[in-house]
Formats: structure tokens, sequence, C-alpha cells
């Protein structure tokens, strides 16, 4: 016998069980129906779909304390983008004569629940490399087995199965880009179409006395209406995402040109890159789909970059990432993580906050992480000069207090990603030549010499002349008043001198590679404490640093 119930929010539950055969379709990431093959096993000879999303307090929870809206680890921005991905997704299975089934609390609670109540046969979930993701999964998996459900757990969030790429190498995944490349090679999919768009999917089953509901608002998650004069510009879902890739994709020559890290990280009005990145994120947009379609344009175009810098070469990058964030134990930290240097960051939180809430006086900085905190994406060059600047360049404050701020803010905040770039950044892993620092006041200057950027988020410099937009407290005191804008009044002044705090960064840096080298990287608490002790010992340094730039900024 076949029922399907039309299901509305606040319908009273009813007791009926499915009785054909019953899949369950779990969305966390993959939020998307092209090249989705956890849905479409879930759809093959099932008479009932359930497409299930559960929100989950882990990192919806309001939190009233955090320094902006959101959760305690999802600004606002990154929780409405979620939220308008899943009101697409939602639109687009009901197209296909479904709907997206909303449930509430600790994943693997809610989900055995669900696999209990509504007589599922096959379960099905695209699988996830993130540490908190395995842990769940692990939970719903055994259950699954001890009841007899099938589970259907594709890797298809990546290009590359990172399982694979580190048992081809061996048991370790490749520690640089060439490397992996060579490991990887290409996709075993890449010459066979994938599965662009479904054209039905079964009825949803009756679902018993779970609580569904309705996509919810930011609203009604409990967010306040958070009064930012400006949000981000990037709306979420697999609509959007497709769109967004076809108008990259429809300018043949700036795909077939693209070369990073060459482009304007300035460039806010028109992206230098495609602001794929939340998208991905999410899984709105499949990393395949979207390699295969650079590979047809590539061959119907005389010359194109090639990896790193082109842009399929930018997916290749994700897929580094992913590989090693999975083959590393503790890759999202210092302690413990066997390819992190160790080194005796400071946890300087005065100097934390001045960079996270754009106070450290130093435009081009300040003006990013508005940037971040408006709109939760930043051009990749952008990332580079904050990240270098609160770590190895001038704050030397630990680079997971800022992974933190990124892991929070961003719209594309993804945990294999952000914790690969920021050990990279700070020089604590993949890349090693600390003496290259960005300086926070020419690399701006380099590619907005007006400082337009700089005037959109940072407003009260809006007037500052362009001489002085990257130095205001060079300027004199009339052009300041003129400007409306007083240096340590209205503008901070720096929190530090970048001449002389990038110097002692990079002997703090010199000093704790020795050390590292000695050590061979097995470095103890013991060793670091005596690290940290050694550079107490040069306090002196700060303290002349300190004496000559009260002089210089008075
Ligand atoms: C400190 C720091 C933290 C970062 N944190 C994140 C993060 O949390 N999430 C994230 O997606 N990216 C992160 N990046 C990488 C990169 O900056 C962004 O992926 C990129 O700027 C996104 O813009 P786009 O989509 O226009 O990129 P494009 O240049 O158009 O590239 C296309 C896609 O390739 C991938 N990609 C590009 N650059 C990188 C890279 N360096 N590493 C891995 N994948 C890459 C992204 O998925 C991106 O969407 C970080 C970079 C730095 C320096």
């Amino acid at each position: 016998m076949r029922f399907s119930l039309c299901l509305t929010s606040n319908q009273v539950p009813s007791p009926l069980m499915a009785l054909g055969s019953c899949s369950l379709m779990w969305f966390r990431k993959g939020l998307r129906i092209h090249d989705n093959p956890a849905l479409e096993y879930a759809a093959k000879s099932s008479d009932f779909v359930y497409p299930v999303f559960v929100i989950d307090p882990h990192y919806m929870k309001p939190d009233p304390n955090a320094f902006s809206p959101g959760s305690s680890l999802a600004g606002l921005n990154r929780i409405r983008f979620l939220i308008e991905s899943l009101v697409d997704l939602d639109s687009n299975l009901k197209k296909l004569g479904s709907r997206l089934l909303v449930l509430k609390g600790e994943p693997g609670e809610i989900l055995i629940r669900c696999l209990e109540q509504w007589n599922v046969k096959k379960l099905c979930f695209e699988y996830d490399t993130e540490p908190y993701y395995q842990a769940i999964d692990v939970r719903v998996k055994d259950y699954a087995c001890s009841a007899g459900i099938e589970v259907f757990s594709p890797v298809s969030h990546t290009l590359f199965n990172p399982a694979d790429i580190i048992q081809k190498n061996g048991g370790k995944p490749p520690l640089s880009y060439q490397s992996f490349l060579k490991v990887a090679g290409q996709p075993s999919w890449a010459s066979s179409p994938l599965s662009t768009s479904l054209s039905s999917l079964p009825p949803v089953g009756a679902y018993g006395n779970c609580e569904i509901s309705e996509v919810p608002s930011v609203k009604e998650l409990g967010y306040e209406d958070n009064g930012q004069d400006e949000l981000t510009p990037f709306r979420g879902g697999e609509s959007e995402a497709l769109k967004r890739l076809r108008d990259s994709l429809s300018d043949g020559e700036w795909v077939a040109n693209f070369e990073k890290p060459k482009g304007d990280p300035s460039a806010f009005l028109k992206p230098a890159t495609t602001v794929l990145s939340p998208y991905l994120k999410f899984g709105c947009l499949s990393s395949r789909y979207f390699y295969q379609c650079l590979q047809d344009l590539y061959k119907n175009v005389k010359k194109h970059t090639s990896p790193p810098v082109s842009l399929a070469g930018q997916l290749l990058w994700r897929d580094f990432f992913y590989t090693m964030a999975f083959g590393t134990p503790n890759f999202d930290q210092m302690k413990g993580n066997r390819i992190c240097k160790q080194i005796p960051w400071n946890s300087n939180e005065e100097l934390l906050a001045a960079w996270r809430e754009a106070r450290t006086g130093y435009p081009w900085i300040d003006a990013i992480m508005v940037q971040l905190q408006k709109w939760g994406w930043m051009h990749h060059l952008a990332r580079h000069c904050v990240a270098c600047f609160l770590t190895r360049g001038d704050l030397f404050v630990h680079w997971e207090k800022g992974r933190d701020v990124f892991g929070r803010l961003l719209i594309d905040s993804d945990w294999a990603i952000n914790n690969g770039n920021w050990l990279w950044l700070s020089c604590s892993s993949f890349f090693y030549q600390y003496n290259r620092i960005y300086s926070p006041i020419s690399f701006g200057k380099k590619y907005d010499p007006n400082g337009k950027f700089v005037r959109h988020f940072l407003p009260i410099l809006k007037d500052m002349p362009k001489e002085y937009i990257y130095e205001p407290w060079t300027a004199p005191l009339n052009i300041q008043a003129k400007a409306k804008c007083i240096v340590g009044k209205d503008y901070p002044r720096p929190v530090v001198l970048h001449d002389s705090a990038s110097k002692e960064c990079k002997r703090r840096l010199a000093e704790a590679y020795a050390l590292n080298k000695e050590l061979n990287g097995l470095v103890s608490e013991e060793d670091l404490h005596s690290l940290r002790r050694k550079l107490e010992e040069d306090q002196n340094h700060d303290i002349k640093a300190k004496r000559q730039r009260q002089k210089l900024i008075g």
C-alpha cells in the first residue's frame, strides 16, 4: 500500500508508519539537488524518502555575550546564509514532489529517533571528514547497523576521497601541493557525466510524533535584527550558487587567464575571484560539477593557466587541505600536531581584541576586519594580510585565536581550509619564509592608492586625503581636523609600530625555529615553557619598542 501525507508545520503528528520501503536522506552539507549521490541513492527504489535537516544547537544557539550577533561558533551572516540555503533546498525539493523536514536538537540523537520511528530501510548521507561530524556519524551508523538499516555515505564534498589519497601515499597525507597532485592524478569521475538534475522524488512518508517544522527564519531561531547597516551581499542557496557559477564561467577569457595570487584584494564592488567559497562550504555547489565545467571550458580555449594558480588549481588547494586535515591528528591545534611548529605565541587579549574589533590603527587591516564582520568574506590576499599581522607579522598572537575569529565570522568558514591556511600564514606549517611579511601600509596602497576600499569599510576615514589614508597618524593635526578624524580620538593610534614589531616577530620566530630543529619538532610542555622564559628575558626589546613608539606617535 502506498500513502503519503501532505505535511505542514503545525500538523498533528500521525501515528501511522510508512509501510513501503523508506529511505532517510540526511542533509548536513551537500545542500543541493545536482550531483548529490546520497540523494539519488535514497530516491532509488524507495516508496518514501524523508529529506531531513537537523538544526544543531551546538552551532546555532544564540550567544548574547558574543562581540557581534550570532552563536558562539557562527556569526549571524553565516546562520542567515545557511537558512537561505535551506529555504532554497526546500523549494527545489518541493518542485520534485518532496519537501525538507526540519528538526531541532543534537543531530545524533534526533537521527536515531527518526530511524526508530519511521521504519527506515536505507540511511543516506554525504560522508564528512570533520572530526565533529565523524563522531556523530559513528554513533548513527552503529545504531543503523544494529537495526539492520543499510547505510550509504558517499564522498561527494570534495574532488577526491581523502582516505584514498592517504592510502595511495603509503598511509600519510602528501605534505605539499605538488606531491598531492602527483598522487591524486585525475579524479576517477572526471570524464563521465555527473548527474545534474533529478526529475522527481518519492513522496515523504508519515512522520509519527517527531517534531517537524518548516525552515525557520533567523528570528525564529532567537536572533534579533542586528541593526547592522551593511549585511553580506551574498545570498545562500543552490539556485544562487549555480547562477554565480554560470556568471563566473560566462567570461571564458577571465577563467582561462585566472592566476592566483594576481588579482586585486581591495576590489569589493566586483571581487577579483568567484566568491563561490560559501556555496562550496555548504555544498550548495558541487566542487566536482565546478571542476567538470572548468575542464569543459579549458577544452575550448587555446591557452589556459594551470595549477596551482588556475581556477581548477584553487579547487585542488581545497582538496589538498581536506586531505591534510583528514590525515593529521590534532590538525586544528599546535599541541600534539606533528606538522605544526611549536612557537611560544603570546595570548595578549588586548591586542587580539584590537585586531578582532578593527581597532589596530592600521586602516588596511581594520578595513579588512570590518569587511569580515559585515560581509563574512574577504579576498584571499586580504585574509593573508590580517592573518600575518595577527601572528608572525606584528602582534605575535596565537594563530588558533585568529582561526576562531575567522571560524565564527566567515560565511565560507570551513574547518579544514581555515585551519590549513592559518597554519600556513603563521609559518607554523607548509610555508616557512617568516622573513616575508605583508606591510600593513604599503601592501594595500599598491592596489588601491586612493583608498576606496578603506573609505568604504571605515567611513570615519572617508575624508582623509589619500596621502595619509594608510597612515593617518602621520597627517598634520589641521588635516586630521579637516577630515573630521582625529587620530587617538576618532580613530585609534597604531597598536604597535610595524617596523619594530615585525623585526621582533622575525627574531622570535628564528629562535623558535632553531629550537624546533633541535628538538626535531617534538616539543614538550617544559620545552615550551623554557622557550617562553627565554623570550621573556628579552622583554627589554619590547620595552624599547614601546618607548620608541610613544616617542613617535605621542
Ligand atoms: C587565513 C585564511 C583563512 C581561510 N579560511 C577559509 C575558510 O574558512 N573557508 C574557505 O573556503 N577558504 C578559506 N581561505 C581560503 C581562500 O581565501 C578562500 O577560499 C577564497 O578567498 C574564497 O574566495 P573565492 O571563492 O572567490 O575563491 P576563488 O579564488 O574563486 O577559488 C575557487 C574556490 O577554490 C577554493 N580555494 C581558493 N583558495 C583556496 C585556498 N587557499 N585553500 C583552499 N581552498 C581554496 C575555494 O573553495 C574557492 O571557493 C582562507 C585563507 C586564509 C589566508
